[in-house]
């Protein structure tokens, strides 16, 4: 089934500066993915707005950067009390009070409820080529810190059906069930039927 793809020569590159993003990705996509994803830490401005607008913003910049093949990602952490905020923001506020002080910003509410939510972006880089989306979404719980501190927000989000944070969750066990793996299972359907 295989022969049927003919391999791109030219690499996908994926823009991030997060190395925990790259790091997911490139498991997720597993060694029989038939592309050649390469990562370029390419610092793209995010506008302010929808998620898949922001995803969709910071993908045509890429493009224009790269000239080629790109995907990028952007993901939100959007607290149901809250009417999802804060969502795409939601690096701003961790940088600023960290996972404890995202916690207690629902301490008020009683829905500790949230979904995390993977957007990924892809364009050819062709001239006038179009920005092809992927959305994937994990729900959860907001609980207090629990779990290694490595990676943004994972030691307080509990997926839901889960008692481990995705912080606890050893890798293979994140990655099977997670807001990114959800996207890119999308993103590499897409890919692997490309018309060539
Ligand atoms: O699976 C995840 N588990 C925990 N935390 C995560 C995850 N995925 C992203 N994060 C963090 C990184 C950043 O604080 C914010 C998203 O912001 P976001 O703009 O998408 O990421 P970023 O600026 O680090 O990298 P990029 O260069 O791809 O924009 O949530
Ligand atoms: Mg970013």
């Amino acid at each position: 089934m295989f022969k049927a793809f003919r391999k791109m020569t030219q690499p996908i590159i994926l823009c991030t500066g997060n190395k925990n993003k790259v790091k997911e990705i490139i498991d997720i996509f597993g060694e029989d993915f038939p592309y050649k994803v390469e990562n370029q830490d390419i610092d793209l401005p995010e506008y302010q707005g929808e998620p898949e607008d922001i995803a969709r913003a910071k993908c045509e910049l890429a493009a224009q950067h790269v000239k080629g093949p790109v995907l990028v990602e952007d993901v939100s952490l959007c607290f149901n009390a809250l009417g999802g905020m804060p969502g795409p923001y939601i690096k701003w506020f961790l940088m600023k009070i960290g996972p404890a002080g995202l916690y207690k910003m629902l301490e008020s509410y009683e829905d500790k409820t949230a979904y995390a939510q993977c957007i990924f972006a892809y364009c050819s880089g062709e001239k006038g080529a179009k920005v092809h989306i992927f959305d994937g979404r994990c729900n959860g719980t907001i609980v207090s810190p629990r779990g290694p501190t490595d990676f943004g927000w994972d030691p307080i989000f509990q997926p839901e059906g889960y008692t481990e944070t995705y912080a606890e969750m050893n890798k293979t066990s994140k990655n099977a069930i997670s807001h990114r793996s959800k996207a890119i299972a999308a993103v590499k359907e897409f890919l692997l039927t490309l018309k060539q």
